[in-house]
């Protein structure tokens, strides 16, 4: 960060630093503001009150004050704050760095765009550089984010403030090179990173070493502390030392005591400046809900983009899938600004890459919520457009916080679907002051025709409308809050539809008999009729040569797998449903001929032609959902089956012993003949030719074992008299006529 000094200017940098620490400390001693304060509540103080050393024993107050030059902070960090372009300071800032100055954990929320970063950066800077941190001391502040986007611009905003104190710090990010990172991560004074490449260094760099650690920094805690997080911050925090400063930001602030005791803090300053304010998101932001049925969602956000041809739009989707979809038809269908894309499944580089020219250029991004948190785009964002609704009101604060930042203005929309109007009162319920409107349909224009077309021409559009389908409706199911996202109300087939797919895709996990199923051009705004909630139907996997499909499969099957688990009760009347055949899986498992079958197992063909195993015909496809099968019905079933086949068993037994009767006296007159025609020595002449022959037609026969075969038929043949044989030959005649 700094340029090294000469021997000498070393040691007199050294003293004045000495002596400069020895001020501050002494001046925050003095001025601190009293915990629990709000120091936004003191009159600010005049603009040219005296700052610093005032005489022996006194100093300049600093609670209260509007600029960072009144503030205790060492010369370097006055003069990066000064050459960043900052000034005066926000009201974050105003009512947190007093307190954070003199060493407080700090708990801090306000809303989107107010200057959290440099609320928590200086901070960092002024406690190393007091501690009078050096490379030697490796790791002494740690700051953590949810997203390596997020960790990369809070690096340039560090290195910015920073530039005029000599530490190291080192951005640890997944996609970023592991190994080399290890060789340096040793000697940095400020590591800012995302949870688990901070885990992944904490458990395999060598000699990696926190326990010195003075601050740690959770920026968005938020999110830092919510599940998805959980392990590898558990993990984290084990390895830090107890006794360190904590400071945790973020616009939707987390108030768990369970969180907070995650963390050890020591009486947190809960400093919330926007708490009074009629509006949770910023004043200057205008926000509209509307309400777009799905299947009409691609055509509002290409009428939108193509009336917006001049602005920089953030378009958010709720998955990968469906973020490539949308970015690559819509790019082949050339709306005339140009179109970027960003999700987590791209490589780092090109994520970086594409935010750098998001920030350069007037475009469309479309996004998950990768991008949601955090970032800040600084020649602004002029809309910010919410596709697919957030899964909650706090991940709507930080969508549409990505405009309208410090003291610009920005717009957003939100389209919502008839079933989700509850999300519209949840955000009025939490003050967000947006503006209801129904979609003008008159200027809407329609892209499915077109997707349709794009998807018959570009085949490889075809799998990604799928998995865009896929996705989108996995998503809506594996919502947690059930009232506003309600899978069985989706038009399926009409967003299918809509994406230019010319079949509705399979939803393994979906019972489609309860899903909303309206005739097409049907309006979705009608009110609903009430339906089933409890859908969800495990079917057999079936086997499949594609990879995709397979691991679409499985997917579905953990869905369920954790559906199970989340549900209870609900969860196990699934399980049990899967070990039930349906009509449906039976017909599909069993397309051939058993040629192997056992004997006297009858095949039974359906109305198509194809084989069914006979229980398939009772699978009772009708009457309920479920097609749970009879138990009774198929034990009755068995009980005639067995009847028949025994009956069936001794009618072939019976012919196969007249035959060989036959054949055995065939044989008889043939030995005879040929003993009469030839000249025997003995007895047991035959020729060695005749002996096989017998055996032969033996073997022939018999299908157990030769000699004990042998036995029984002669037994058997015995046993039957020739009226007996003829009643038999007749009856089989007569079967096999009817
Ligand atoms: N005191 C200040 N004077 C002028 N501009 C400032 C000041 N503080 C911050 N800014 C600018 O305001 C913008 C938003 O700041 P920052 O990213 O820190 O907001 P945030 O509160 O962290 O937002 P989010 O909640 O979205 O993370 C940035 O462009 C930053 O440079």
């Amino acid at each position: 960060m700094k340029k090294p000094k000469s021997k000498q200017l070393r040691i007199q940098s050294r003293t004045s630093e000495v002596q400069e620490i020895e001020l501050l400390e002494k001046w925050i001693e003095f001025g601190k503001p009293e915990s629990g304060s709000n120091p936004l509540s003191l009159p600010p103080l005049p603009a040219k009150s005296p700052v610093g050393r005032i005489d022996e024993s006194t100093y300049s107050q600093y609670a209260g004050c509007t600029k960072f030059q009144q503030l205790p902070l060492s010369k370097n960090t006055k003069d990066g704050v000064r050459q960043s372009g900052y000034k005066i300071m926000t009201n974050i800032q105003r009512a947190s760095l007093p307190h954070a100055l003199c060493g407080r954990d700090i708990l801090g929320a306000a809303k989107t765009g107010s200057g959290k970063t440099l609320a928590f950066i200086i901070p960092v800077l002024e406690k190393l550089y007091k501690a009078r941190w050096g490379l030697e001391d490796g790791v002494g502040s740690i700051i953590l984010s949810p997203t390596r986007e997020l960790a990369n611009q809070l690096f340039g905003v560090l290195k910015s403030v920073g530039k005029h104190h000599g530490f190291s710090a080192g951005l640890l990010i997944g996609g970023n090179e592991y190994d080399e990172e290890k060789d340096h991560v040793n000697r940095m004074n400020i590591l800012i990173c995302t949870p688990g490449r901070l885990l992944k260094h904490m458990d395999t760099t060598p000699n990696f070493d926190c326990s010195q650690l003075q601050v740690l920094v959770l920026d968005e805690a938020d999110r830092i502390l919510d599940a998805g997080f959980k392990k590898e911050v558990n993990a984290i925090i084990s390895q830090l030392p107890k006794y360190r400063q904590t400071l945790l930001f973020s616009a939707t602030q987390t108030k768990s005591v369970k969180d907070l005791a995650r963390l050890s803090l020591k009486d947190p300053e809960y400093i919330a400046v926007d708490e009074e304010a009629i509006a949770a998101t910023p004043s200057r932001l205008q926000q509209k809900v509307m309400l777009v049925p799905l299947d009409q969602k691609l055509d509002m956000l290409w009428s939108f983009i193509k009336a917006h041809l001049n602005s920089r739009i953030l378009v958010f989707l709720s998955s990968c899938k469906q973020v490539r979809f949308v970015y690559e038809a819509f790019k082949k269908l050339r709306p005339g600004i140009p179109l970027k894309c960003l999700h987590g499944r791209m490589k780092q580089i090109k994520r970086t890459f594409i935010l750098q020219q998001f920030v350069e250029q007037r475009s469309v991004l479309f996004s998950t919520d990768v991008s949601s948190r955090g970032l800040d785009f600084n020649k602004g964002v002029d809309w910010v457009v919410q596709v697919d609704s957030p899964d909650d009101v706090a991940s709507y604060i930080h969508r549409v916080g990505r405009t309208a930042r410090y003291d610009s203005v920005g717009r957003s929309v939100l389209f919502l679907l008839p079933s989700e109007m509850k999300m519209l009162e949840r955000l009025q319920e939490k003050k967000i002051p947006v503006q209801f409107d129904k979609a003008n349909t008159k200027r809407l224009q329609s892209v499915s025709g077109l997707l349709a077309a794009l998807l018959a021409k570009y085949t490889d559009l075809q799998p990604l409308a799928q998995r865009a389908f896929k996705t989108y409706v996995k998503s809506i199911y594996k919502q947690k809050d059930k009232e506003v996202f309600d899978v069985t109300k989706l038009p399926i087939d009409d967003f299918s539809a809509s994406l230019g797919l010319p079949m509705t895709p399979q939803l393994r996990y979906l019972d489609r008999k309860n899903v909303d199923k309206k005739m097409p051009g049907e309006s979705n705004l009608v009110p609903e009729v009430p339906v089933k909630k409890d859908l969800i139907k495990l079917l057999r996997q079936k086997p499949t040569n594609n990879l995709f499909e397979e691991s679409e499969e499985e997917e579905e099957l953990d869905l369920l797998k954790s559906k199970e688990t989340a549900d209870g009760e609900e969860g196990k009347a699934i399980a049990a449903d899967h070990l039930l055949p349906t009509t449906r899986v039976l017909k599909k498992k069993k397309l051939k001929i058993n040629v192997h079958r056992p004997v006297g197992t009858r095949v039974v063909f359906d109305e198509e032609g194809n084989t069914l195993p006979p229980l398939a015909t009772l699978a009772d496809t009708s009457a309920t959902d479920s097609a749970v099968l009879d138990k009774d019905k198929v034990m009755k079933r068995y009980a005639e089956m067995r009847e028949d086949m025994k009956t069936r068993d001794q009618e072939d037994k019976l012919l196969d012993r007249q035959r060989r009767k036959e054949k055995r006296i065939k044989e008889k007159n043939k030995h005879k003949r040929a003993r009469d025609e030839e000249e025997v020595e003995d007895e047991d002449g035959f020729s060695d030719k005749d002996t096989r022959n017998v055996k032969k037609s033996k073997v022939y026969f018999n299908s157990d074992s030769e000699e004990e075969g042998r036995s029984k038929v002669a037994l058997k043949t015995d046993a039957i008299s020739l009226a007996e044989q003829e009643e038999l030959a007749l009856k089989l005649l007569s079967s096999m006529n009817s």
